[in-house]
């Protein structure tokens, strides 16, 4: 077992512990992937429990969601990750929560958009609080390839997206590194919970 795929899958353990403390990962829901090389990731497998994730969690996949660990299943929404992976050799991990701002919010909106927030500026290529932070929402399928063709369609369009949300489901993001994932999934939290907090204000 290669040390790239220990520290990984130790990092993304962790990254399950951090977001389960914060309500993030409620049940069995949300996913986690790493890039493991050009054409390999690691990634949970179907059905585990985020906060207690523990090395049995995890099997490799290729870049068209077929595992390359035998027995093991991969979460049902690997296109999601895959995806990804594909328009990017860059990108390094995609993460998947479901949280209760990310969802409440994805039921009312049909975008959730940032702006003069400082927070802001944890997003790459966000450099001050006057820019406009657009996260779309996306209806929520059963059909991953489909739902999975929409999101691809839509970065095509709009480069420059840092998350997206599926409605009533939950949030997508991606970054270089695991780290770097996580941050976006911290800021983009915060920024929920503000906007949240603004519309009962503005009631
Ligand atoms: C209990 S949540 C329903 C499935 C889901 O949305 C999710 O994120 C987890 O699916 P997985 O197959 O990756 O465990
Ligand atoms: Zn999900």
């Amino acid at each position: 077992m290669s040390e790239t795929l220990l520290r990984l899958r130790a990092e993304l353990i962790a990254v399950g512990q951090f977001f389960h403390a914060r309500g993030w990962v409620p049940a069995t829901s949300s996913n986690f992937s790493a890039r493991l090389g050009a054409e390999e990731m690691l990634i949970t497998s179907s059905g585990q429990h985020k906060g207690r994730l523990d090395e049995q969690g995890f099997l490799r996949a290729d870049l068209h969601g077929n595992a390359l660990d035998v027995g093991k299943r991969p979460s049902a929404e690997t296109g999601l990750h895959t995806v990804m992976y594909r328009r990017d050799p860059a990108l390094g991990c995609v993460l998947h929560t479901h949280s209760v701002n990310a969802t409440v919010l994805s039921m009312r909106l049909e975008q959730v958009v940032f702006e003069g927030y400082e927070v802001q500026k944890a997003f790459p290529g966000v450099t001050t609080h006057e820019s406009r932070v657009v996260i779309p929402v996306f209806p929520n399928s059963q059909d991953i390839p489909a739902l999975a063709a929409v999101v691809d369609a839509y970065l095509d369009a709009n480069p420059q997206t840092v998350g997206y949300l599926i409605r009533g489901h939950g949030l997508y993001t991606w970054g270089a590194t695991v780290a770097d994932t996580q941050r976006h999934i911290e800021a983009l939290e915060f920024l929920f919970e503000c906007v949240y907090r603004q519309m009962l204000l503005d009631r």
